[in-house]
């Protein structure tokens, strides 16, 4: 379980409070206007932000004021991180050995194995600059996957992407996070990526992430905020 409780974290006056709890191996959206804070919260959980008050727990245990890379979160972000002086095979590798350093032989084969997995098979030897876009969210995917982390927060990681890529990405994540039964949250300023890939919907707007709501029902019936948001 992914606890916020009474979670508080402030930046000037702006303001956001989460009192939720998501369940492991679930996928959910986190959607809500613009500049109401949905990359704040993901950066809340992944540990880049810490809040003012309120504790972050995974499966009971606090980790509010463990550093990023010590949480069991993987991010995937729009630009994908890859560092653009190293193949993919060393960019990956750095999933296993965050120091850098060389790679067994096993490690290696990890890491192909990854690749192949997300149908990049054959282009370790690849630096990013030589991939198209959705090759280069394919190598961030598969890096996701080495991390094997059991929470996946994804950050719009596909908007550049056209909306048949996007599809078929989001299609791949959900095969990746089922395989590592990783709880996923995905922000995502459109509600048919929501309606598509998400059971649950956190809405946040006017400074609250609200605990999650049926995406469907949310939709069909949304609330003011989410209302004025949608142009409805
Ligand atoms: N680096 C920053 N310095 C100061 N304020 C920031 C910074 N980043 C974000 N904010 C503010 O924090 C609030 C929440 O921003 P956040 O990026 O989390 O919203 P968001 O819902 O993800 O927005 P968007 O959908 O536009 O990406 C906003 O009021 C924003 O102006």
């Amino acid at each position: 379980m992914l606890t916020l409780e009474k979670l508080r974290y402030t930046e000037g006056d702006y303001s956001l409070s989460a009192d939720l709890t998501l369940p492991p191996g679930r996928r959910v959206a986190i959607i809500g206007p613009s500049g109401a804070g949905k990359s704040t919260l993901l950066d809340l959980v992944a540990g880049f932000l810490t809040p003012r008050a309120g504790r972050v727990l995974w499966q009971g245990r606090d980790m509010t004021a463990t550093p990023p890379d010590k949480r069991p979160v993987a991010m995937l972000f729009q630009q994908n991180n890859l560092f653009p002086h190293l193949s993919l095979a060393r960019n990956l590798g750095l999933a296993l050995r965050p120091g850098g350093g060389r790679l067994t032989a096993e490690e290696t084969h990890k890491v192909e194995q990854a690749l192949e997995r997300v149908g990049l098979g054959g282009l370790s030897a690849r630096k990013p600059g030589a991939l198209s876009g959705g090759q280069q969210s394919r190598a961030a995917l598969a890096r996701v996957l080495l991390q094997a982390r059991p929470i996946l927060a994804l950050d719009e990681p596909f908007a550049a992407l056209g909306p048949a890529l996007k599809v078929q990405m989001l299609d791949l994540v959900q095969e990746v996070a089922g395989e590592l039964g990783a709880l996923v949250l995905l922000v995502s300023h459109d509600p048919q990526d929501a309606r598509r890939f998400a059971g649950e919907t956190v809405l946040v707007a006017e400074g609250v992430a609200h605990p999650p709501v049926d995406t469907q029902e949310l939709f069909d019936s949304p609330p003011e905020a989410l209302r004025a948001y949608l142009g409805q």
